[in-house]
């Protein structure tokens, strides 16, 4: 299979978008590592993936990602059990304009923290063995949303944050490739919990609401299938795939050379 011999950490896995990019990837060949602070619905998930998969092939850590012992730790523990990392893949993510700082320490930070971590241990400069980091921003993070600015600034980050190391591991020769997967609305928690994340700008939801019904709301499958498609293209570095209800296409970021 497309991805034998490959080990994988993901951030946020235990439900939504993670708990499916956990399951592409054990589909596909690779054991997963998988990271979240929602230990009961991680410890269920790694409970039902045992008796698919087998429980060499997966491992649940509590971690919270705004911890950088725990992530450190974590991503230790992935590495000491499965040998190495090649794949990262920094997922967890919340919408709270109220609690705006948490959503910065997470969303932001926490990618930030995630790929840094992830560099340590794939840079072919300090003995690693290469590998592909997919930091999960949003179309939020490339146009903004009025109802949630805070969560734009940090999909936005992300994106920004994400090409410029794709940009800087090509110029060093770290061997490790960036890229970005910017997903519409999907059914998941997020979107479940919406109305009441918006804070001071819940009287904004209306138009949320109807940018959902104009663009639709996808299943955690058309977005997983999309991560694989990422994942295994070799050739893509600092790119950044939108998965729209129509297909995905890559962003065309404009040349400022
Ligand atoms: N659902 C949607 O419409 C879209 C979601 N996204 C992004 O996808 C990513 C995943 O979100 P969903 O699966 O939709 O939401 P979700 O709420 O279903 O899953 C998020 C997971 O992250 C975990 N998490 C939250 N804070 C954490 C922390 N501090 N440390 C570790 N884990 C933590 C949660 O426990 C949960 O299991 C997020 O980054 C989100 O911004 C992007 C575009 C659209
Ligand atoms: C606040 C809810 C976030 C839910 C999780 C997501 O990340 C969903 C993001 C999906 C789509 C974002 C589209 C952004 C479009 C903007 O470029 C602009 O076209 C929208 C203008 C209207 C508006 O701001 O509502």
């Amino acid at each position: 299979m497309a991805l034998d011999g490959k080990a994988a950490l993901v951030t946020g896995a235990a439900q939504g978008l993670g708990k499916s990019f956990s399951e592409v990837l054990l589909q596909h060949g690779a054991k997963v590592a998988m990271l979240d602070v929602a230990e009961e619905a991680g410890k269920s998930l790694k409970e039902s993936l045992d008796q698919r998969y087998g429980a060499d092939r997966s491992l649940f850590i509590p971690c919270d990602v705004q911890s950088q012992q725990q992530f450190k730790d974590a991503m230790q523990k992935a590495v000491d059990t499965f040998g190495q990392l090649d794949i990262v893949c920094n997922n967890a993510g919340i919408v709270d304009e109220r609690a705006w700082e948490e959503a910065v320490s997470i969303n932001l930070m926490g990618v930030i923290r995630g790929t840094y971590l992830a560099l340590e241990h794939m840079n072919k400069l300090t003995g690693g063995p290469g590998g592909v980091v997919i930091n999960v921003a949003s179309l939020a993070g490339l146009g903004p949303l009025l109802s949630a600015p805070v969560y734009t600034a940090t999909k936005h980050g992300v994106v920004g944050f994400t090409r410029a190391m794709a940009d800087a591991s090509k110029v060093s020769g770290y061997g490790v490739r960036f890229n970005l997967l910017c997903p519409d609305f999907v059914q998941t928690n997020i979107l479940s919990a919406l109305t009441s994340s918006l804070g001071p700008f819940a009287h904004l939801r209306d138009s949320t609401k109807h940018l959902m019904e104009k663009h639709g709301i996808l299943d955690v499958s058309q977005v997983s299938q999309a991560f694989l498609q990422l994942l295994l293209d070799q050739t893509k570095d600092g790119e950044a795939l939108m998965v729209l209800g129509n297909g995905s296409q890559y962003y065309p970021f404009p040349s400022l050379e």
